[in-house]
């Protein structure tokens, strides 16, 4: 497809569209624009986006397509800065936000009875990572992308879709209330407990230093997303915040519950907690990207020199561990490239990310 592109927040989510949309689309035009002019200059020189918009207004006014990407009260300021620019006269707008109902109910006081049209957006993949230097244009591979378009949008949501044909998303149109809800339960309130329990761990920390050093696979899996963007996800908590506390108020009830059972030493009633919690996380769907992995990837940054890969492996066997796949993601001369090893069991994985970072590699469980 032809046409301008403008992407606004050039970070992982804002970069990883902009590579998706160039790979399906290479006519097309990327223009940028970030309020951080580094990340907007790491853009062009990684060749996420074809051109630096120098201000908000010189992208907009030329874009067919604009796409928000900030974190989303800082969406809200640039929605109304774009309300006082002339945009291009059938211009789609469309944003990433993690939470759907302020986006939406501004989009509707800015833009009713306009020429623009505004579909709400939210991809539902990323990383604990932030910045354009991490985004990837496969990042939303079979994930699913909520579009909360409003019913006179509805014509042009098939056009968008197109435009983001790269991303290999599952499309889903979700009502904005809906959306809100069940992101609280599966993305927001999970992001709040995991930062609490770091933030406990912190706390015993002070008294006994053990803690850090034993950290182990269980705790490090159920809380990486604890070092996810701090800015991101106070604005996120803060748009559903209704949500939030009423989700908060329920798992205030269930640790209760727990806590009474334990008091009792009830032993059946703790074996279901456990039994429950199995059979329910055992029965989410697999998938190669979203909620859950079908297999057990590591991510290892690796320098772009002749046998950089080989020093691995061979790490690896030397310490028995053994890899089912090996995939190169991304190898720019004179950068990082990134390897992506597939293991059959989760303890390999273990095995594996502690071996490597004693060796210093910097490794991630997801790309
Ligand atoms: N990270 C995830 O896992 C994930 C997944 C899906 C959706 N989202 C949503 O996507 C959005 C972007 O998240 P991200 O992970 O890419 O964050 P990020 O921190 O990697 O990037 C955000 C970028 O926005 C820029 N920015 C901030 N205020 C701006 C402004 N007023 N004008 C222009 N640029 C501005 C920042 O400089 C930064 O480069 C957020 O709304 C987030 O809720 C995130
Ligand atoms: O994988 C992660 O690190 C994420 O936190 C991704 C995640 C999520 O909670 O699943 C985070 C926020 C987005 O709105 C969508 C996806």
């Amino acid at each position: 497809m032809h046409g301008k592109i403008l992407i606004v927040g050039l970070g992982l989510i804002g970069g990883s569209l902009a590579l998706a949309i160039k790979k399906q689309h290479p006519e097309a035009r990327i223009y940028g624009y970030d309020v951080n002019t580094n990340e907007l200059t790491t853009a062009k020189s990684l060749h996420v986006i074809d051109e630096e918009a120098t201000s908000l207004r010189e992208g907009a006014e030329i874009a067919d397509v604009i796409i928000l990407s900030t974190p989303v009260l800082q969406m809200e300021k640039v929605m109304k800065q774009l309300s006082q620019i002339e945009l291009k006269n059938d211009v789609i707008i469309t944003d990433t936000g993690s939470t759907k109902i302020g986006i939406m109910k501004l989009a509707e006081q800015l833009w009713h009875d306009t020429n623009v049209t505004f579909i709400g957006g939210h991809p539902m993949a990323g990383s604990h990572k932030s910045g354009v230097e991490s985004a990837k244009d496969h990042l939303f591979e079979n994930a699913y992308y909520v579009l909360t378009p409003y019913n006179h949008s509805l014509t042009r949501v098939d056009e968008l879709k197109q435009w983001l044909r790269g991303t290999n998303a599952k499309f889903l149109v979700v009502d904005t209330e809906e959306h809100d809800y069940v992101t609280g339960v599966i993305s927001h309130l999970p992001h709040i407990i995991a930062s609490g329990l770091v933030n406990l761990a912190r706390k015993e920390d002070e008294r006994n230093p053990l803690i850090k050093m034993l950290a182990a696979g269980g705790f490090r899996d159920i809380t990486r997303i604890a070092s996810s963007n701090p800015q991101m996800w106070k604005d996120i908590v803060f748009h559903n915040r209704s949500n939030l506390l009423r989700l908060l108020n329920k798992w205030t009830e269930e640790i209760e519950k727990f806590q009474q059972v334990l008091e009792r030493g009830d032993d059946l009633a703790i074996s279901h907690f456990f039994a429950d919690a199995k059979e329910y996380r055992d029965s989410l769907p697999v998938r190669s990207k979203g909620a859950i992995p079908a297999y057990y990837d590591l991510y290892v940054d690796v320098l772009d020199v002749p046998g950089a890969i080989a020093k691995v492996t061979t790490l690896l066997a030397e310490h028995g561990i053994s890899i089912t796949n090996l995939h190169i993601m991304e190898n720019r001369k004179g950068l990082l490239g990134v390897l992506q090893i597939n293991f059959s069991k989760h303890d390999d994985r273990s095995k594996a990310q502690t071996l490597l970072t004693y060796h210093n590699y910097k490794t991630y469980e997801t790309a």
